[in-house]
């Protein structure tokens, strides 16, 4: 069959029942976690951008918050107009090779009785660091205990200096039933937009947790955008008619990591059918929009990112 590309009016219906899909997901999801699901807000080491109020929502909606080294500079900056805010927001844990934690900032957290850890590898990011540490810290009773036994305070909490974190990980999942994890949902701001090479390591990381940890649902709040993947093999993105009146903008089917086909989508301003998409041809679904009135379905022959443009100013009423 050959390729299709026509061209919707601003609203259509689309029937979800009709859709024969392997995933579902909620748009509003991305940010404010199903109950059921465990929850993560990463910070990453970029300046903290978006509306104090949205922060203070999505901290608390969250069960872990969890500070990629640097990263707990830039909260306490953004936490800087009142002592108080600053001490009802503490992260669980802070993580890193600590190069970038200045130690005022580190002592103010340590004095607060905030978990540091120390890693020194060079041969893994920060950010992977606290993907290992949160996959523990719900995962595995025997880091839970090394944690809260106080003898280890010292002692960078009975973790090994360099790659402990690694290590304790690599050998949980050995034993870890992938099918009987309850999925993570890992919301993480910062990691898009600052440097070029973190931003692309951010982006390896909606793949790599994709494949080899799947119950991660991973996603990039920016100023400007949600990022996350889409599977293969057809996903139902839903979402409330307002909420994406009012907080939805344009959005993009990238092909970062491969070239694929997209074998269906239904629902966008731009519907396509088997439309291969590459960035080495150039030919990407860029400034597409969601027209179907409550949700959108996308099948692609492999795994593809999806950013979609959001206004920051008004999220906070739907949350
Ligand atoms: N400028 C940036 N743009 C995007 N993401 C960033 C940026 N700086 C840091 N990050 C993210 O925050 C994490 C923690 O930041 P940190 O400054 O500790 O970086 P790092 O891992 O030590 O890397 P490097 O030593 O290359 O700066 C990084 O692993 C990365 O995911
Ligand atoms: C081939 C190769 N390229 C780069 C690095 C450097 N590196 C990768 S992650 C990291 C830690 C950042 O905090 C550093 C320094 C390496 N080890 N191996």
């Amino acid at each position: 069959m050959g390729e299709e590309c026509v061209e919707n009016p601003e609203r259509i219906e689309i029937d979800a029942d009709l859709i024969k899909s392997r995933n579902k997901m909620n748009l509003k999801e991305l940010i404010h976690p199903n109950k059921d699901e465990n929850s993560t807000l990463l910070i990453l080491n970029q300046k903290i951008d978006i509306p104090k109020p949205l922060f203070y929502k999505i901290w608390t909606l969250h069960d872990l918050k969890v500070c990629a080294d640097g990263a707990a500079n830039r909260l306490y900056d953004y936490l800087k107009d009142d002592e108080s805010i600053r001490t009802k927001y503490l992260p669980d844990y802070i993580i890193g090779d600590l190069d970038s934690l200045t130690e005022k900032v580190f002592d103010y957290y340590k004095r607060n009785k905030v978990i540091v850890i120390k890693q020194t590898t060079q041969y893994s990011t920060d950010f992977t660091k606290c993907v290992n540490l949160i996959s523990l810290h719900f995962n595995s009773p025997k880091f839970r205990a090394l944690i809260s036994n106080e003898n280890n305070h010292q002692s960078n909490h009975g973790i090994e200096l360099e790659k402990g974190i690694h290590t304790l990980y690599n050998t949980m999942t050995k034993s870890l039933i992938f099918s009987k994890v309850t999925p993570i949902s890992l919301l993480a701001l910062g990691g898009i937009g600052g440097r070029f090479d973190q931003t692309i390591h951010s982006i390896t990381q909606l793949y790599t947790l994709s494949e080899n940890a799947s119950y991660f649902k991973l996603s990039y709040m920016t100023p400007t955008d949600l990022i996350f993947l889409i599977k293969k093999n057809g996903t139902l993105i839903e979402y409330d008619p307002h909420f994406r009146k009012l907080c939805i903008g344009n959005c993009g089917l990238l092909p970062i990591g491969e070239a694929t086909v997209i074998k269906e989508t239904r629902g966008l301003k731009w519907d396509v059918k088997n439309w291969p998409t590459s960035v080495v041809n150039g030919r990407v679904s860029s400034s597409n929009r969601f027209v179907g009135e409550n949700c959108c379905f996308i099948e692609t022959e492999h795994d593809i990112i999806l950013n979609v443009e959001i206004f920051v100013n008004r999220l906070i009423d739907f949350l």
